[in-house]
């Protein structure tokens, strides 16, 4: 794996006598997509926040080896997206840029560089005011990326866009990790971070719950999941299915339940048997049903 550069250890806030997060840590790498996922309320944008040093709590979070405050110029380090972009809304997007690029020492090519970036050349000229969702959060994130960040945090950047600008944000988070970036993205859409994450720590109810390599989730989650069969010999089929290692219960409206084989092995084992199937399908499995497993789990063990 890619090397470390950003590492949270053990982040916790209590708001009055509500503790939101408990002792979370995270580790993002270079060229690596991490996904954050947990529902609303899991504590998601507090350890954000707490990262980056916007709100004060427990832990430490070293970015490149140091605290963010240790580096001299922290935005060449990091940058972060929370929501779209906050400006005077009559500016344009170029004269918006052109105020962040001087602030950051800049001239406006840099606000050029980044308006090309984000693909914005044609609405250089609009004003924050008339922009779309997806437009402010592509300013947004040309704000973040004024001095070329090595690691970029961003809180739910896909939250209410259209499948265009989801595709666009996909493509430029990975163009972004291809360039050895590392970049969290935060996320309650689970089946979206499927697409997004190579990576997946899963928040729920402030604590991470389970974290690592997105494939290993998915198959961990195709393990778990189920296939539904009808068929009029279902009896037969449960004791074939048993002898192979397999389960088959009966579900209320007389299909089965078959868990503990794959369905291409259920269809070899019907047709050896002649057993008629009038159905053979499997749940698909997605981050989601996975996320619902852990928090049952979760759940269960309170
Ligand atoms: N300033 C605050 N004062 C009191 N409680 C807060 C404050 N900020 C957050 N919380 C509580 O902390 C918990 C975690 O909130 P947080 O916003 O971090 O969750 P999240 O996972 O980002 O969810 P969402 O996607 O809804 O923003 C919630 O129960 C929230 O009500």
């Amino acid at each position: 794996m890619s090397h470390v550069l950003a590492e949270a250890q053990k982040l916790s806030r209590t708001f009055g006598k509500k503790t939101v997060l408990h002792d979370v840590s995270l580790t993002l790498h270079g060229g690596t997509i991490t996904g954050f996922v947990g529902a609303n309320g899991a504590g998601k944008t507090t350890a954000l926040r707490l990262m980056l040093g916007l709100l004060p709590g427990q832990g430490t979070t070293l970015f490149c080896g140091r605290p963010l405050s240790a580096w001299k110029a922290p935005a060449a380090i990091v940058g972060s997206v929370f929501g779209g972009v906050a400006g005077h809304p009559r500016h344009s997007v170029r004269a918006h840029l052109c105020m962040v690029a001087a602030g950051a020492g800049h001239t406006d090519r840099r606000a050029d560089d980044l308006i090309d970036l984000i693909g914005m050349r044609e609405a250089a000229r609009t004003s924050l005011a008339k922009l779309s969702l997806g437009m402010a959060q592509r300013v947004g994130i040309a704000q973040a990326m004024i001095a070329n960040p090595r690691i970029l945090i961003l809180d739910e950047p896909a939250n209410g866009l259209d499948p265009h600008s989801i595709h666009w944000l996909r493509d430029f988070l990975r163009a972004r990790a291809d360039e050895g970036c590392a970049v969290l993205v935060s996320s309650h859409l689970l089946a979206e971070m499927e697409q997004f994450a190579d990576r997946v720590a899963v928040l729920s109810k402030g604590r991470i719950v389970s974290e690592g390599p997105m494939r290993d989730l998915l198959s961990y989650a195709d393990s778990r999941s189920a296939i539904t069969v009808e068929t009029p010999q279902m009896t037969e089929l449960a004791a074939i299915v048993q002898a192979h290692g397999g389960r088959l219960q009966i579900n209320p409206d007389h299909t089965g339940r078959i868990t503990g084989i794959p369905r291409r092995k259920v269809g070899h084992l019907a047709a050896d048997n002649s057993i008629v199937l009038y159905q053979l399908s499997e749940n698909a499995t997605t981050l989601e049903d996975f996320y619902l497993t852990i928090a049952e789990e979760e759940y269960r063990a309170r």
